[in-house]
């Protein structure tokens, strides 16, 4: 371990990292590999958090597992696994979801440095919360594909994780994409797994078996299809009837939830061939369209499969079989879970946004981590700028990039600034307190356990035993009138918020239409500037404001959709779409030359003077690096 390695860091710090106790929230890519790496540096005394179990599709990136780990906590067994590397390590593993009321302030209160290395904004928002609260460092992260961020989060001292709106993310578990489709996405990440089932890199099958678990001695769907030698028409009885008569008996997926298997008809099996060529990419295939598709793209690919170097095929939207594979497939599974259709060219752009997880980003991000860690613990917070990985190299060959300086706070920040007020515009004769708690309070402010108050009466509370119900009340049968204000607070986070609510007419046909502001003038000036712009000037600056485009879709990964990424890693897929950039700062690149893991031992050195000769060269190259940062934060991951 390196701190035990006389010479490697100062003995200051060589003691702080044995002795300094760390969260790790998360156990999944990124959170493996940080634990490894914190083990291997030379941390002693560490907590590790993840409410998750092994499954076999994370097998290929989080290295901490193996096949004998698939069903069991995914704490638990990391903690394990790295005792073998250092079995003097005081590691304790919780198996638990970090937002559970039982880690309150108490539990975070005995960290000097908590690690988030998390998949969703929820649980993301809470720990950024609890370490505002305790004044505790947080250092997040995320990976998106090839891209990813470190970022370092002091009360005070930094942005915080709320500082700036994030879009929201929305995470597809797993169990949704096999068992239980909701919306077309579901069905498109499915074809596009049992495409790499079937051609890809993987020849693991984590389709359930009879009993609902991962069937490990049952046939694979790759060697049933190579044993029926890929013909078309069985292949489609197997999927689109068999499959699915075994998912029917599996009657406690669906005893709960309003969604159900229909079995397609019998006598498609046996249908015509029906003619789909010239339906157009933007008009929608009929079922039967969608058959034929199917039966006639399975033996090219079978053939190009052949061919292929390692018998491995690596789905590419533009090859015109392997696109024909996952509409007709998406729509098929679509039909029998009564999906809507969708058109060849939605199929394609949603289909082409699923991006792989890498494990050499997660590997990359995870050692920035670490660096920042060891930063944290000497106290140079001022050297704990955020870190981007970028998808490709910048102009001096380099992928890592950070900001220039720390980003300061945001004083308008609801979260970690002292204004702690906000403005709710809704229609109080429509929205309902329910709403109130779980669109806004839950849903937009992240709160777990929300209490409201209104000239101390309450309205909402998170005590079951104080009898308040007042849910299906509208808001102004609660008590609620223009420009009224109340306290929204959540105790277990310490968050709290002084909410002014103004109504509005109904807008339109969605009545739970809601707005949050920062302040009334917004809307006001939101207001005037839409009057002011008639229909027909909608110049392009408008269009760039359009929320939508800048959703980040992260999906749980279809189970074992491996394929090799250009590293020569396993990958599995994320779905990824644009995402907002941030500031603007200048930032630096990272090469070896700035690193400090050498500063760390030999103390301070002091920044790169920058003689006058050099400035017009510095300032080009200050534009570039400007550049590079708002590649990199295009690729922000929330
Ligand atoms: N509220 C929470 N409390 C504790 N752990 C959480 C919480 N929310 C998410 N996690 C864990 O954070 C980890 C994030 O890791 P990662 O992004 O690699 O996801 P994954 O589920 O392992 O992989 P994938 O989603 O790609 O299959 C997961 O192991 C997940 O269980
Ligand atoms: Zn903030």
């Amino acid at each position: 371990m390196a701190a035990t390695i006389a010479g490697v860091f100062n003995p200051e710090l060589q003691n702080l990292i044995k002795e300094s106790k760390v969260l790790l929230v998360g156990a999944g890519g990124i959170g493996c590999e940080v634990l490894k790496n914190l083990v291997l540096t030379g941390f002693s005394e560490l907590e590790v958090i993840d409410l998750d179990t092994i499954e076999v599709s994370n097998l290929n990136r989080q290295f901490l597992f193996n096949k004998e780990s698939v069903g069991k906590a995914k704490s638990h067994v990391a903690k394990t696994s790295v005792l073998k590397f250092n079995p003097n390590v005081n590691i304790m593993s919780h198996f638990g979801d970090i937002m559970d009321t039982k880690y309150g302030v108490a539990f975070f209160n005995k960290f000097k440095l908590v690690i988030n290395a998390l998949d969703n904004k929820k649980a993301r928002s809470h720990v950024n919360r609890m370490c505002l609260s305790c004044q505790i460092p947080l250092i997040e992260s995320g990976t998106m594909g090839y891209n990813g961020q470190v970022e370092f989060i002091k009360k005070g001292v930094s942005m915080c994780y709320e500082c700036n709106p994030r879009s929201e993310p929305r995470t597809y578990p797993m169990c949704t994409i096999r068992n239980t489709p909701k919306e077309p996405i579901h069905c498109i990440i499915w074809a596009k797994f049992l495409f790499n089932q079937l051609f890809g890199e993987t020849d693991e099958d984590v389709s359930m078996d009879e009993d609902g678990k991962i069937g490990s001695e049952k046939l694979s769907a790759r060697n049933w299809a190579i044993q029926n030698n890929y013909d078309p028409k069985k292949l489609f009885k197997k999927v689109f009837f068999d499959d699915i008569k075994v998912l029917l008996n599996l009657e406690h997926l669906y005893a709960e939830k309003n969604i159900k298997p229909v079995l397609l008809d019998e006598s498609l099996l046996d249908q015509e061939h029906t003619k789909y060529s010239d339906v157009l990419d933007s008009e929608m295939l009929t079922l039967e369209q969608n058959i034929s598709m199917f039966w006639d793209c399975v033996t090219p690919i079978k053939e190009k499969w052949e061919r292929s170097a390692n018998k491995c095929l690596v789905w590419d939207k533009d090859d015109d079989m392997m696109m024909n594979f996952v509409v007709s497939c998406s729509n098929l599974r679509s039909a029998i879970f009564n999906i809507p259709f969708k058109t060849h060219f939605d199929i394609k752009s949603m289909a082409g946004n699923i991006i792989p997880a890498i494990a050499t980003a997660n590997a990359m991000i995870a050692g920035q981590i670490v660096i920042h860690a060891l930063r944290i613990l000497r106290g140079k917070f001022e050297k704990c700028q955020n870190v981007f990985l970028r998808s490709m190299p910048n102009h001096k060959g380099g992928v890592l990039v950070k900001d220039k300086c720390i980003q300061p706070p945001n004083p308008k920040c609801n979260v970690c600034s002292s204004k702690g007020e906000i403005v709710f515009v809704t229609d109080m004769h429509n929205f309902t307190v329910r709403q109130l708690e779980e669109l806004v309070l839950k849903k937009k402010l992240n709160m777990v356990a929300p209490d409201v108050t209104m000239l101390d009466r309450v309205i909402i509370s998170s005590d079951e035993t104080d009898g308040v119900d007042m849910y299906d009340m509208t808001l102004s049968e609660a008590g609620m009138t223009n420009g009224c204000s109340f306290d929204a607070e959540d105790d277990h986070q310490n968050f709290r918020v002084k909410i002014i609510a103004y109504d509005k007419e109904k807008s339109g046909e969605e009545d739970l239409d809601f707005e949050i502001l920062n302040n009334i003038n917004d809307l006001r000036t939101a207001n005037e500037q839409n009057n002011k712009t008639k229909p027909d000037e909608n110049d392009e600056d408008d269009d760039d404001d359009d929320e939508d485009d800048c959703v980040i879709e992260q999906a749980a990964s279809p189970a074992g959709s491996t394929v090799c990424d250009n590293n020569g890693g396993a990958v599995n897929y994320v779905m990824v779409d644009e995402e907002e950039i941030g500031h603007d700062e200048v930032t630096e690149e990272i090469g070896n030359e700035e690193e400090d893991t050498e500063k760390i031992s030999n103390e301070e050195v002091d920044a790169e003077e920058i003689s006058n000769e050099e400035k017009l060269a510095i300032k080009r190259k200050a534009d570039e690096a400007i550049e590079d940062i708002n590649d990199a934060k295009k690729s922000r991951v929330d």
